[in-house]
């Protein structure tokens, strides 16, 4: 199917309306597609249940194919994941961050819905948010999306129904089950001071920009987990109560295979809840040891996992990430639970754990009760665990996981999901010792191995910094990336109000030891992260959004996560959000295995981070996706062909990285592998030295450098190469505009004349690269005068710098030795400007880049075995160990081949 080109830029409705709707409500022959149409839009104005529908379903089935096509495009961009890796070309490799590409949407505080009052369809006005109202109806469609979410609502008792458009709720790579999962068919809600409004296509409906706005009364957790019988309107949930615990824990098992973790988790608690009254014994025991105390340690984490759903999880209606289907009562793995019941209720009924004077004599058939709620809850907390998980919820996984092994401290499935909870929260150590006991229960279980051994990696990754990436480099990132697990080296946020200005507010990232260029400072994993293959992001100034909706993207994936994880949130909460009140955020937010990552101090870790983690709120996460936001660029690899293949784009919150400022000689490099972000040492560095990266291309002149800092992130660099090019400013002056004029003119004609690649190159190619290769003779020229004798040669290479795109450039107008009579001079060039990008951006693919030119002309000049060859080879090298870290010279060279390939494919 044809993909319409403005596909992205409808907004909800109908395409074509007139015929389609022809098509849909055939009138009589002599009505043209207009009536249809007018039928259509009266009708939606009626809130008419019958056309509305089916004008919905017709929607839906019109995009069905081209929803498929985003499907197998999603799969393969999960395939694609995380092959970003370092970006190279010309202005590439420079860390940009997104700065202005928030979509608007004005901020308001919550409303919490006890405090709403509800209307009806028919007391809606158009064009008008209802403020302090609520509307309340049952999703009575399957949804589908395009731009938002797409549903119908149908209100309580009346039949009538609305057309209803969520926006920022879902991923814009989510599949359409994942979408119909999220809002299912037969959900009861609330929408929250509903605004109404006439579509472009002239329909009425709903639009929902916060998807906070829409709360789910029937099958959230917390509807389940809190225990409320009624919903907000006052009816009466379908809660099942007439099913006995097997029951719910089989309609928990439904909802769990059918992707409703909410409902699922619903009825695991439910299913819990009358296990534990079945129990008669347990009601009756109040001793702490044996069973009894199982039983306490339950019921108290019971409370901890039901109380941890609550807060905020009544407009809960997000899933987090999504999840890989699996059967939650799938029994492949062993499952003691039957025979150590059995061996337990033998040992109650012996006298162990039942204190016989105070209980009633058991009957047989309390025993058996008994036995039979233990099973049961065994099996219900060991799923309700696995639905946490899928949920991101892995603290409450992990009390669930804790409360089944309470139960039977053998049983596998338990362990192994503790296990990966445990990992998830970056607990290795414990992730091992799970999962060792669950090996040795189960001693083939490949799952178990599997997770055994990622967790062993991840922990020894974590502590140490190892990290192994030398067959991924050497096959020239083919294949999946290694899993990198987050690293804290020898950095630590601190305040640099000495630095930055008293009372800014400014943190940074620190070295906490000496380092030498190429050391690993740390290894960061996003929070989130968006991508586009193929598609360039860039600022559509007029409407001051991205060309397409990453951004958006970001915050709702932030938002979701930062609803279930509160360790994601106090992150979030700890990154700078343009205000002067940051404070120094405790390292162990951020490190591996810290308090922060146990799920207990995690809830009593208010005190200690001074403020309670509020609800994220979608406002204030864009603040800190604008300020924070790291942009990546590179290619992906294409069917193992090395740098061939599609441009990715990304964009993600990388917390710790997030710390690091701005310079315009920046000292660490970053390179992606997979998602994990590592950052390097490019240069030596004391004890206590600032950590600092590029936040744009700092190879050009300080004015417009001096632009982007003040536009992007409003400060202005006064880095010593800034403040060095400032006292020169008039005597380089000249050379800046010109640069800016080459910058303006001939730059797109060069692209222009080199779109065909450059064995094509145009007529125009050599006069306007020679342009450029006269303004880098111009900058030779005036470094050699008097007037700049006094400055050293760091300080020229640093002034340098500023022209070096016309070093470059102009080198392609030279040509190539031995054609050239004076290749010398060529070499002469590179080498002074190679010089010059070591000196300053030591970290960098352009800097990597001309050293390997610089190589090529050496080899042809000379030969490989000669010195100067040598020489050459070994600057390059070092430069490649500053931008990849200290990897051994056999992986150095496969990088550098891999970008000469790049630069011949260029
Ligand atoms: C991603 S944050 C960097 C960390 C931030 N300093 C903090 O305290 O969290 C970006 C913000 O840091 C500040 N910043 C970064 N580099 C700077 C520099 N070279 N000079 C002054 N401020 C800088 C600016 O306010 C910028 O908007």
């Amino acid at each position: 199917m044809e993909i319409p080109s403005d596909f992205d830029n409808l907004m909800v409705g109908l395409m074509e309306l007139p015929n389609l709707y022809k098509a849909l409500f055939p009138v009589n022959e002599n009505s043209n597609a207009h009536v249809a149409a007018e039928l259509v839009i009266k009708a939606s104005e009626n809130f008419k249940k019958e056309e509305i529908l089916a004008a919905h379903q017709s929607d839906m089935s019109k995009f069905t194919s081209w929803l498929d096509y985003v499907d197998s495009a999603t799969a393969k961009k999960e395939k694609l994941r995380g092959s970003i890796k370092c970006s190279q070309g010309p202005g590439k490799g420079v860390l940009l961050r997104l700065r202005e590409s928030v979509v608007e949407i004005p901020p308001r505080p919550p409303a919490p819905l006890g405090t709403l009052r509800p209307i009806k369809l028919s007391e809606l006005h158009l064009d008008r948010q209802h403020y302090g109202r609520v509307l309340y109806g049952t999703f009575c469609v399957k949804a589908f999306k395009m731009t938002a979410v797409l549903t119908l609502l149908e209100e309580a008792n009346t039949g009538k129904v609305v057309k209803l458009a969520i926006y920022n709720a879902v991923a814009s790579t989510a599949t359409l089950g994942e979408v119909q999962a999220q809002f299912p068919q037969g959900s009861r809600v609330a929408i929250k001071e509903p605004y109404f409004k006439r579509y472009k296509d002239q329909t009425v409906g709903l639009r929902v920009n916060n998807p906070g706005d829409v709360v789910f009364l029937e099958s959230s957790a917390s509807a389940g987990a809190s225990g409320d019988d009624k919903h907000c309107d006052g009816t009466e949930f379908d809660d099942k109560t007439d099913l006995d615990y097997d029951q719910l824990r089989l309609e928990g098992n439904r909802a769990f295979n059918s992707g409703d973790l909410r409902a699922a988790v619903k009825f695991y608690t439910k299913s819990i809840d009358k296990a534990l009254s079945c129990s008669k014994s347990w009601k009756l025991e109040s001793s702490t040891s044996g069973l009894q105390g199982a039983v306490a340690k339950i019921q108290a984490n019971e409370k901890k996992a039901t109380s941890s759903a609550t807060p905020g999880s009544k407009s809960d209606n997000l899933n987090g990430p999504k999840s890989t289907s699996n059967n939650a009562d799938n029994q492949k793995r062993k499952s003691p639970s039957k025979k150590s019941s059995k061996k337990r209720s033998k040992q109650r009924r012996g006298g162990c754990d039942r204190d016989q004077s105070q209980t009633p004599m058991s009957t047989k058939a309390d025993v058996k009760a008994d036995l039979k709620a233990e099973a049961a809850l065994l099996a219900a907390y060991s799923n309700r665990s696995e639905a946490w998980l899928r949920m991101n919820k892995y603290e409450e996984a992990v009390i669930d996981a804790e409360n089944a092994l309470q139960i039977d401290q053998a049983h596998v499935k338990s362990m192994f999901r503790r296990g990966k909870a445990s990992h998830c929260l970056q607990q290795y150590s414990k992730a091992i010792q799970c999962l060792q006991s669950a090996l040795q229960l189960s001693p083939h279980d490949a799952d178990v191995e599997k997770a055994l051994k990622e967790a062993i990696t991840a922990d020894l990754q974590s502590r140490l910094g190892v990290y192994n990436l030398s067959s991924y480099y050497l096959s020239n990132f083919s294949g999946s990336p290694p899993k990198c697990a987050d690293y804290s080296g020898p950095v630590k946020v601190q305040m640099l109000e000495s630095k930055y200005g008293a009372g800014s507010g400014q943190r940074g990232l620190v070295t906490t030891t000496s380092v030498r260029a190429g050391d690993l400072l740390l290894v960061s994993n996003p929070l989130a992260i968006a991508r586009s293959e193929g598609v360039e992001f860039h600022l559509i100034p007029e409407t001051r959004r991205m060309n397409d909706a990453s951004q958006e993207d970001l915050v709702t994936q932030l938002y979701n996560f930062a609803r279930v994880a509160p360790r994601a949130l106090h992150q979030l909460q700890s990154l700078y959000n343009g205000s002067k009140n940051c404070s120094q955020p405790s390292m162990d937010l951020f490190v591996p295995g810290s308090i922060f990552n146990s799920p207990k101090s995690f809830k009593n870790s208010t005190n200690i981070l001074g403020t309670a983690p509020a609800q994220p709120d979608i406002t204030s996460i864009r603040n800190v996706v604008q300020w924070n936001a790291f942009d990546e660029q590179g290619f992906t690899t294409g069917g193992g062909s090395g740098r061939k293949g599609l441009r990715s784009f990304c964009s993600g919150i990388w917390v710790l990285p997030s710390f690091i400022n701005h310079s315009c000689l920046p000292n660490a490099s970053r390179v992606h592998v997979g998602d994990a972000m590592m950052i390097y040492a490019s240069r030596d560095l004391e004890a206590g030295e600032e950590v600092c990266l590029p936040y744009f291309d700092i190879l050009s002149p300080l004015p417009q450098r001096r632009e982007k800092g003040l536009a992007g992130w409003g400060f202005t660099c006064k880095c010593p190469r800034c403040k060095l090019e400032e006292t020169l400013q008039s005597e380089i002056q000249h050379m800046t505009d010109k640069y800016s004029q080459l910058e303006e003119e001939a730059i797109p004609a060069i692209h222009q004349e080199t779109k065909g690649g450059f064995a094509k190159k145009g007529d125009g190619f050599l006069r306007n690269t020679s342009q450029f290769l006269g303004l880098a003779s111009e900058v030779e020229a005036l470094l050699s005068t008097r007037k700049f004798s006094h400055l050293t040669t760091q300080k020229k290479n640093w002034v340098r710098a500023s022209y070096a795109i016309s070093y470059i450039v102009g080198n392609s107008s030279m040509p190539a030795f031995p054609q050239n009579s004076d290749g010398a001079a060529k070499f002469r060039f590179l080498s002074a400007v190679l010089d010059s990008l070591a000196e300053v951006f030591p970290g960098n693919s352009q800097t990597l880049i001309t050293a390997i030119m610089v190589m090529e002309e050496v080899r042809k000049q000379h030969t490989m075995k000669s010195k100067a060859f040598k020489v050459a080879e070994e600057k390059a090298l070092g430069i490649c160990r500053c931008i990849y870290g200290n990897q051994k010279v056999p992986v150095l060279r496969s990088l550098m081949n891999s970008m000469q390939e790049g630069i011949l494919e260029a």
